[in-house]
């Protein structure tokens, strides 16, 4: 929705109030961030900077082998003033797959797709633990709504600072935050099948937000599958179902997690 100027300020102080906390309660002021040059990416970095500063702020570049457009996440980091790494995911993903493929046979399309997620996930906790940083989420409400995302894969994070913000307001933060047209307007997509979003999804953004924000969808064959798509995914961002013993479980539970012991 169109948040108007005043909704956005105030959601953007909120946002990096919230930030902070969240900075503070880890006890880390190093934000590591995976940049794709695609609008997530590019807000939440520009979104640490303000929080953190940049010289906080770590960009990972991680290509699978040859992006053409690797040249916008590294103006990004430019234009953010941010230190970034580019690594090479190519190697570890094939090496993955071999040893997959030798011990189950062919992967599968779908596993394929979702291998360089789990890679990137992967890198960045190993880069953020050797910087003594966090990994910054970068997922966005109308993606997981969905569940176009890859389960820890990309919904990876220590927090998530655009999860109930939908493509069209992480946009207008993005403008708010002073980025040019072109690290908020490129069209999203996966970087995997060649194809958008919209045309993996079946539908666009823009109906998606709508219905999200207000309810209304006005094709019933594209709602019945947001709503399918939704439902399904709900397992991608609760936390690991426990099984409870029934043992007793009598040290202080202080962050509350076993309490249905
Ligand atoms: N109810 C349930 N409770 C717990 N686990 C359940 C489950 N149902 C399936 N699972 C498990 O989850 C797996 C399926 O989930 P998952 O591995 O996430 O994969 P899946 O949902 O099959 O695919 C994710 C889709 O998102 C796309 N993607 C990923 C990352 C970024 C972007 C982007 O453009 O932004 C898009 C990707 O290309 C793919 O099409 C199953 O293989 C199964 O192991
Ligand atoms: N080539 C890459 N290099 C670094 N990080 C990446 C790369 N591809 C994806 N990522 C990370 O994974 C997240 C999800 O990537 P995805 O390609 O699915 O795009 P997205 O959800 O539309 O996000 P964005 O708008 O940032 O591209 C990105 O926001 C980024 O943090």
């Amino acid at each position: 929705m169109d948040l108007g100027k005043e909704r956005l300020s105030q959601l953007a102080a909120d946002l990096e109030k919230w930030c902070q906390d969240r900075m503070a309660v880890i006890g880390s002021d190093q934000a590591v961030i995976g940049i794709s040059g695609g609008k997530d990416s590019s807000v939440v970095a520009a979104l640490a900077v303000r929080v953190c500063g940049k010289d906080q702020v770590t960009g990972v570049l991680m290509p699978y082998g040859d992006q053409a457009d690797i040249d916008v996440a590294r103006a990004l980091c430019r234009h953010l003033g941010i230190r970034h790494h580019e690594i090479d995911i190519a190697p570890a993903g094939q090496a993955l797959t071999a040893a997959v493929e030798e011990a189950v046979g062919p992967m599968s399309r779908q596993a394929s797709l979702n291998l360089p997620p789990r890679v990137r996930m992967a890198v960045l906790y190993a880069v953020a633990q050797t910087l003594g940083g966090v990994v910054w989420n970068t997922s966005n409400l109308s993606e997981d709504w969905v569940g176009y995302a890859t389960i820890y894969g990309d919904t990876a994070g220590a927090f998530s600072p655009l999860a109930t913000l939908t493509t069209d307001e992480v946009i207008q933060l993005g403008r708010l935050f002073g980025l040019p047209d072109r690290f908020v307007e490129k069209p999203p997509a996966d970087g995997l099948t060649g194809k958008t979003d919209e045309d993996v999804l079946g539908f666009s953004y823009a109906d998606l937000n709508r219905y999200i924000r207000t309810g209304v969808c006005e094709d019933p064959a594209v709602k019945a599958q947001i709503d399918h798509l939704h439902r399904a995914s709900r397992f991608k961002f609760k936390p690991i179902e426990m099984f409870h013993s029934g043992l007793p479980i009598v040290a202080d539970d202080i962050a509350g997690i076993y309490k249905n012991d």
